[in-house]
């Protein structure tokens, strides 16, 4: 009988004369291993023909971090460059050590050359109160940052997705907005640093594409909301959710009745890869069109919440708050053929479900993937 089967050293027969002990060992050790969590989320399989590698910039923020998941499954090989002043290792940690993935931390205002085949430029504090905090940082992180990228674009031939946004149409005149628009922007106000930053990457965007011939892509994402945010956010959705949970005081800046139409993350991934593997060179609006007042969504979601002794009360208003925001998406559904699919109830359920197991979180490294299937479905 071999006695070194811990060394491995046993042949098949040896280990089949020493006895059903060591069979039981080795059927316990397959049944213990199938108990335990898989280390990485089911990755497809892409042939090196139909694999590209991707360089997502703010991947491992709110939005990123659903086109990492989304990206990752599909089988394509991607670098996530984020600085963390808004992102978060623990959102892209469920990739961490995968073949397909790796993880710099790395300021895009500082140039990075690596060599890729689509670049998604997200990169960039979102939220008012984050980037208020240091418009410097924002208007370099969206000029300089963004040069760097067309840059990266230019010298190895990538496609350049650059994140824009709504904020680009300002306080709006004209409602809903279309991509013809132009824009009724305050370029000294508090929110100038964002949404001239955004303006300017446009700008540079297309001065890229016409003197240097990059393949550039727009999109301008309006309000977006899903599991994810920072806790710190301060954006609308994840302040009422966290307030109602914790019984806090929901906090309406103004009278409520300003309005926003909110899409839902995973609805908002697919557009964008969907203009990314376009053709369409034009920028585009991508929002869901449903639009509440700030009024109303306190309401759903402190229903939604339940079992709240949450008040809702009015505070003062924000300075330059557009009064109005709602995305024409003709053109996305022509160009494109995508719309939104997410429905808010859904999704906010999906979202606040998040934020209670944040609020009761304490550990480290538990996986959290959102797939759109699992929303749907
Ligand atoms: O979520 C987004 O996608 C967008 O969020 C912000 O734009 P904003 O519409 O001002 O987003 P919020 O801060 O969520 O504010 C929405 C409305 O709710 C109000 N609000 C916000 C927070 C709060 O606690 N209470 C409250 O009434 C704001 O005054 C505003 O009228 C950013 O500036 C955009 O770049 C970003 O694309």
């Amino acid at each position: 009988t071999c006695t070194d089967v811990d060394e491995g050293y046993c042949s098949s027969d040896q280990r089949h004369e020493g006895g059903s002990s060591v069979e039981e060992l080795e059927s316990r050790i397959r049944e213990l291993e199938a108990r335990m969590p898989k280390k990485y989320p089911e990755v497809k399989f892409l042939t090196y023909k139909d694999r590209k590698r991707i360089l997502i910039t703010g991947g491992a923020g709110f939005v990123g971090s659903h086109l990492v998941d989304h990206l990752m499954m599909e089988g394509h090989e991607i670098t996530v460059a984020d600085n963390f002043f808004t992102g978060r290792k623990r959102n892209v940690e469920q990739w961490i050590g995968h073949e397909n993935f790796e993880l710099l931390n790395h300021d895009i205002v500082n140039p990075l050359f690596i060599e890729v085949d689509e670049v998604y430029h997200l990169a960039s504090p979102a939220s008012p109160p984050h980037y208020m905090f240091n418009p410097v940082k924002t208007i370099k992180t969206n000029t300089m940052g963004t040069i760097n990228m067309l840059g990266l674009g230019k010298r190895v031939g990538a496609k350049v997705l650059i994140a824009s946004t709504s904020e680009v149409y300002g306080d709006p005149e004209v409602h809903p907005q279309p991509e013809t628009y132009w824009g009724h922007v305050n370029p000294i106000g508090p929110r100038a640093c964002y949404d001239e930053g955004k303006r300017v990457a446009e700008a540079l965007g297309y001065a890229y594409a016409k003197q240097e011939n990059v393949d550039v892509r727009v999109a301008r994402i309006f309000n977006t909301y899903g599991p994810r945010m920072h806790m710190n956010d301060g954006r609308v959705v994840s302040n009422f959710i966290l307030q109602a949970l914790q019984n806090e005081t929901m906090t309406i800046y103004g009278s409520g009745k300003q309005t926003r139409s909110f899409q839902y993350v995973t609805d908002l991934v697919e557009g964008l890869i969907a203009l990314m593997r376009s053709n369409y060179t034009q920028p585009v609006n991508l929002g869901n069109p449903e639009e509440h007042t700030i009024e109303e969504f306190a309401s759903v979601i402190r229903e939604l919440v339940g079992n709240t002794k949450s008040e809702i009360e009015n505070l003062s208003p924000v300075e330059d708050d557009p009064k109005m925001r709602r995305p024409d998406i003709s053109r996305a559904k022509k160009q494109l053929k995508w719309q939104p699919t997410v429905p808010l109830k859904v999704g906010l359920e999906k979202t606040i479900e998040y934020f209670r197991r944040e609020l009761q979180r304490s550990k480290h490294s538990e996986r959290n993937i959102f797939s759109r299937d699992e929303v749907v479905s």
